[in-house]
């Protein structure tokens, strides 16, 4: 079978400025830098507002950067097409969003859209996808739309994996699931990112998600990196009073997501 190769995102001194209504500027991320590797997950969490979600789409040119630079695999992002990097670097959103008919037609829709030929039900290419993310594939013939919650965001997995991505961006992928079909979902995105090689890189409000799935964290606060490193032993010490209250929050991990 086909081995994912192993990515390597790098985010060098990154910056986004944009125009309030005024004239004033305002600073959504000042020079963030960290490196993602394949095989590993790097989970960024923060207070609302602080970034997070601006910093996960300009992994795949959803937004633009002001300065700095991010490579995938040592290749500036800016110069790969958007549509290419896009298949390289996959990314499910907070609310699983299913296409029109059955869960089949949802994993060819990017094929599709390429003006590919699609694969066929039985095909290795959709056994592996709902493989990965643990589908039964007695649900192919299911309309997409009258699934669970649940089902649906594995369906999202499947298609964002079905292309044999890099690097896999997940915006609050649990926030809209109950807790054990959030947790569910975590121990498949833990093995997928082992098994795939993939670099995962994640934002979330799910302290459990993070303490389960998170090799490298990160800390955001009004746009900058306030801690970094390895997931464990952050959360178990962390290194500066603005984290430690933040982790002490009780609401953090139950907060929802608004806008975007
Ligand atoms: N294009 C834009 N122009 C001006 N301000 C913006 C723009 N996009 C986002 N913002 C602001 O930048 C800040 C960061 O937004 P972002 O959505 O990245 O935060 P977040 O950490 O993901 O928040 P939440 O957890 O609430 O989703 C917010 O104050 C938001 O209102």
């Amino acid at each position: 079978m086909e081995r994912t190769p192993r990515a390597n995102v790098e985010l060098e001194k990154v910056s986004v400025v944009r125009k309030s209504t005024g004239a004033a500027e305002i600073v959504l991320l000042h020079e963030i830098s960290f490196r993602a590797g394949g095989g590993e997950t790097t989970t960024i969490i923060g207070p609302s507002g602080s970034g997070k979600s601006t910093l996960i789409r300009l992994l795949n040119r959803l937004d633009e950067l002001s300065a700095g630079r991010i490579t995938l695999n040592g290749d500036d992002i800016t110069a790969i097409d958007p549509l290419l990097l896009r298949r390289r670097v996959a990314m499910v959103l907070q609310k699983p969003f299913m296409f029109e008919g059955t869960v089949l037609a949802n994993l060819q829709r990017p094929f599709l859209y390429r003006k590919e030929t699609p694969p066929g039900r039985e095909s290795e290419t959709v056994r592996r996808a709902l493989g990965l993310a643990r589908l039964s594939t007695g649900l192919l013939e299911r309309d997409a739309r009258s699934l669970s919650g649940g089902e649906q965001q594995r369906v999202n997995l499947a298609r964002a994996l079905i292309n044999h991505p890099e690097v896999l961006l997940l915006d609050e992928p649990t926030s809209a699931l109950d807790r054990p079909t959030a947790d569910h979902l975590a121990a498949t995105l833990h093995d997928v990112c082992r098994a795939e090689r993939l670099a995962v890189i994640m934002v979330t409000h799910d302290l459990r998600l993070a303490e389960h799935t998170a090799d490298q964290l990160i800390y955001l606060e009004q746009g900058r990196i306030v801690e970094k490193g390895a997931a464990a032993e952050l959360l178990r010490q962390p290194q500066t009073e603005a984290f430690r209250r933040f982790l002490a929050e009780p609401a953090w991990e139950k907060e929802t997501r608004h806008g975007n």
